[in-house]
C-alpha cells in the first residue's frame, strides 16, 4: 500500500470512529469577552442531518466558521473529514474547502451574472474542464428546480429562487458536507419548506447536512438530530429533538 493510500485509510477509520465532523474539547475566545465556544466535544457521523439551534450569541456561527477553517480554535481540535484543521497549511485550505458546500442567509450570489454563471463559476475556480461544466451545471439546476431559469440574472429572482441558486452552487462540486447557516432566514414559510425539502433530498443522496437555524416550526416538524447551544456550550443533543424555548 502506498503512503497516500495508507493515510487515506487512516482518515476513513477516523471518520468511522469519531464522525466526518469531530470537535474535541474546542474553545474559541475572541479578543474580548466570554468564550464564544467553551469546551465543545461533538461528533457528527457521515450521512447525518443535524440542526444546530440556540439563542442569538450562543456560538452557532462561530462553530460553522471553525468548520470552514475561516477561524481556528483557541484550544482543542477540530477535525473535518478526518483532517485536523489546525494542521492544515494555508495553501491547503482551498483544496480542503472543495469538499464543503456552504449556504448563508443572504445568498451571496454574483448579482451581475446569470444563474448559469453563478454555478459554473464554482466549477471554473477548481478548473473543471468546460465540457464537464456544460454537463454538470444544467443537471444541478434541474435538481434544485431551476432548469428553466438558467439565463436569468440572479437579482431578478425571488428570494427562494436565489437560495436555490446558492444551493446549486454549493452542490455542483459534489461536496461530502453541506453547511447551511440560517438558509431560510430571509424566506417566507413556503420557500423555507422548499429549501428544507431540498436539503433533505441532498442528505438522502449521501451528503452530510448541518443546518443552523432559528426556524422552530421546521425543526419541530422534521424530527432530526437537534443540537442546542447556549453561551458557548451544548445544552442538549437529541435525535428527533425539539427546538428548546429560550428563557
Ligand atoms: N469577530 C468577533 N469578535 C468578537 N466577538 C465575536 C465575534 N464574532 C462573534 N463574537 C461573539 O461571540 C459570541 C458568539 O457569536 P456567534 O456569532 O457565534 O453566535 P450565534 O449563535 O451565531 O448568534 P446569532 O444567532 O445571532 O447569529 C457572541 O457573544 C458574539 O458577540
Amino acid at each position: 500500500m502506498t503512503k497516500r493510500e495508507l493515510s487515506w485509510k487512516k482518515r476513513e477509520q477516523f471518520i468511522e470512529d469519531h464522525g466526518i465532523i469531530y470537535l474535541d474539547n474546542v474553545s474559541k475566545v475572541y479578543s474580548k469577552g466570554a468564550p464564544a465556544l467553551n469546551g465543545i466535544t461533538l461528533g457528527i457521523g457521515k450521512g447525518e442531518f443535524v440542526f444546530i439551534v440556540g439563542d442569538s450569541g450562543s456560538g452557532k456561527s462561530t462553530l460553522i466558521k471553525l468548520l470552514l477553517r475561516e477561524l481556528t480554535a483557541t484550544s482543542g481540535s477540530v477535525y473535518v473529514m478526518g483532517s485536523d484543521l489546525e494542521k492544515l497549511k494555508h495553501r491547503q485550505v482551498p483544496k480542503f474547502r472543495r469538499n464543503l458546500g456552504v449556504v448563508f442567509q443572504d445568498f451571496r450570489l454574483l448579482n451581475d451574472r446569470n444563474v448559469y454563471e453563478n454555478v459554473a463559476f464554482a466549477q471554473r475556480i477548481i478548473e473543471v474542464p468546460s465540457i464537464e461544466i456544460r454537463r454538470n451545471v444544467p443537471t444541478i439546476l434541474a435538481t434544485v428546480g431551476l432548469a428553466g431559469k438558467y439565463k436569468a440574472k440572479t437579482r431578478q429572482l425571488s428570494g427562494g429562487e436565489q437560495q436555490r441558486v446558492a444551493l446549486a452552487r454549493a452542490l455542483v462540486n459534489n461536496p461530502s458536507i453541506l453547511l447551511a447557516d440560517e438558509p431560510t432566514g430571509n424566506l417566507d414559510p413556503k420557500n423555507s419548506w422548499e429549501i428544507m425539502t431540498l436539503l433533505e433530498e441532498i442528505n438522502q443522496n449521501g451528503t452530510t447536512v448541518v443546518v443552523v437555524t432559528h426556524n422552530r416550526e421546521i425543526v419541530n416538524a422534521m424530527h432530526k438530530r437537534v443540537i442546542t447551544m447556549k453561551r458557548g456550550i451544548i445544552i442538549s443533543d437529541a435525535e428527533g429533538g425539539e427546538y428548546i424555548d429560550e428563557d
